[in-house]
């Protein structure tokens, strides 16, 4: 069985290809970075270490990389992969779409019997394998459209794990935190499929997508951008100072309550599970720099991310959005030279000020009182 990945990073590196190859899959990455598709080429494996006491390590095997800049080598692995995940970015969906469509076209018009192909996104988004095939069936004409729909499937998923930027000196070493979760939406796949182990199915994603983005990513970006604001350049040293972890379980609280309420979930074990990711982020066996969680502001400032979706879900509940709105103010204030919508986001705050620049980004109305809250929050940092 052979599993073509996009993205040979940290998530998939360390976690989708691991629970692949775990499962038995020979795992193909596609990468653009050339230093680790020629180091996966001729090492054809790599180790995970885990971040816990006794770093405990585990080898990856039967693995190997393409070229993901060469269209056709891209196109004939899609013909001959078994199943296709990736874990690119979600900005980056677009970009390894043409790949996908150019080899789905050749796999779907070379005969008759066809295997049902499963092409699951694990990026941090709401609904990022449905974005996925938006974006490939835009270039797959009526004839091959139609055939897609009956072969080949996008399941929803979420991925969770916390992989931190790694600094190694063999650049497929991964060092990842113990827990991971991998759920996939089983109502969006083939009826007759083979499960792999390390995944959860389930029949409605919505959920655990939620409860996910608006616990663990709505968490840790508020810790990144409040740490930030107060200095700290690791998430560890950040949560550590009480004032920064008495904001970020503040968000929590917020998010909690429309999850509570959205989900009816029960607010004891919602709790639990607060307390719990809290936990995972002070992993002391790992270093997070506050950069990386922070990273790409302008996406985590969007209608459907980490921070605005749940405040509006708040404010419609008629519940606070206190701790929320500082996470956006502070996001604003994150002044990354080499992350390019830091940079973006600087700019259009100098030129247009901060409630212009928070309306575009957010879609929310200037007079909106969660973005007046913002700004509030944001002429106070
Ligand atoms: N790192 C983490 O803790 C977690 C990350 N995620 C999500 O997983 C995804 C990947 O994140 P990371 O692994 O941290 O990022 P990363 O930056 O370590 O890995 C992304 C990889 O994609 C590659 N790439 C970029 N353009 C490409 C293209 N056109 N074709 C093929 N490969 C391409 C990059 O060279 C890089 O190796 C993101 O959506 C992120 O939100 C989800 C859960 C946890
Ligand atoms: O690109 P993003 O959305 O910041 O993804 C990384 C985030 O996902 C997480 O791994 C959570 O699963 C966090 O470590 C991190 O905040």
């Amino acid at each position: 069985m052979k599993a073509l990945h996009f993205g040979a990073g940290n998530i998939g590196r360390g976690f989708i290809g691991l629970i692949l190859s775990r499962a038995g899959y020979e795992v193909v990455f596609s990468d653009v970075n050339q230093t680790l598709v020629t180091a996966l080429q001729q090492q054809g494996q790599y180790t995970v270490e885990l971040a816990n006491e006794s770093k405990d390590q585990e080898t990856v095997t039967g693995v190997n990389a393409i070229d993901g800049t060469q269209l056709e080598t891209v196109a004939q692995t899609v013909v001959e992969a078994d199943l296709i995940t990736t874990a690119v970015g979600v900005g980056v969906l677009k970009h390894i779409a043409p790949g996908i469509a150019k080899g789905l076209e050749k796999r779907l018009n070379s005969g008759p019997a066809q295997n049902p192909l499963h092409i699951i996104a694990c990026e941090n988004a709401i609904g990022a394998s449905t974005q996925l095939k938006e974006h490939v069936y835009a270039l797959l004409n009526e004839k091959v459209r139609s055939l897609a729909d009956q072969f080949v499937y996008f399941p929803d998923s979420a991925v969770d794990r916390i992989v931190p930027i790694q600094h190694h000196e063999d650049p497929l070493h991964v060092q990842v935190e113990p827990f991971y979760e991998w759920v996939v939406d089983r109502s969006q796949m083939a009826p007759a499929f083979k499960p792999i182990e390390g995944i959860v199915y389930v029949d409605d994603l919505e959920p655990y997508i939620e409860r996910k983005l608006f616990t663990v990513n709505t968490g840790h970006c508020v810790a990144a951008y409040i740490g930030n604001v107060h200095g700290y350049d690791t998430i560890q040293k950040a949560i550590a100072d009480e004032k920064v972890k008495s904001i970020v379980y503040g968000a929590l609280q917020e998010t909690g309550k429309v999850l509570v309420k959205r989900f009816a979930f029960n607010p004891e074990e919602h709790e639990q599970y607060i307390v719990k990711i809290l936990g995972r982020f002070v992993n002391p066996y790992l270093t997070d720099e506050v950069t990386r969680v922070g990273r790409s502001p302008l996406r985590k400032l969007s209608p459907n991310d980490r921070l605005v979706r749940p405040a509006l879900q708040a404010y419609a509940d008629g519940s606070e959005t206190t701790y929320l709105a500082m996470g956006m103010a502070a996001a604003c204030k994150f002044d990354v030279s080499d992350d390019p919508e830091a940079v973006e986001l600087q700019n259009m705050i100098r030129q247009k000020g901060i409630t212009a620049a928070l309306h575009h980004y957010t879609s929310m109305n200037e007079h909106h009182p969660v973005l007046e809250q913002a700004v509030a929050q944001y002429n106070q940092m």
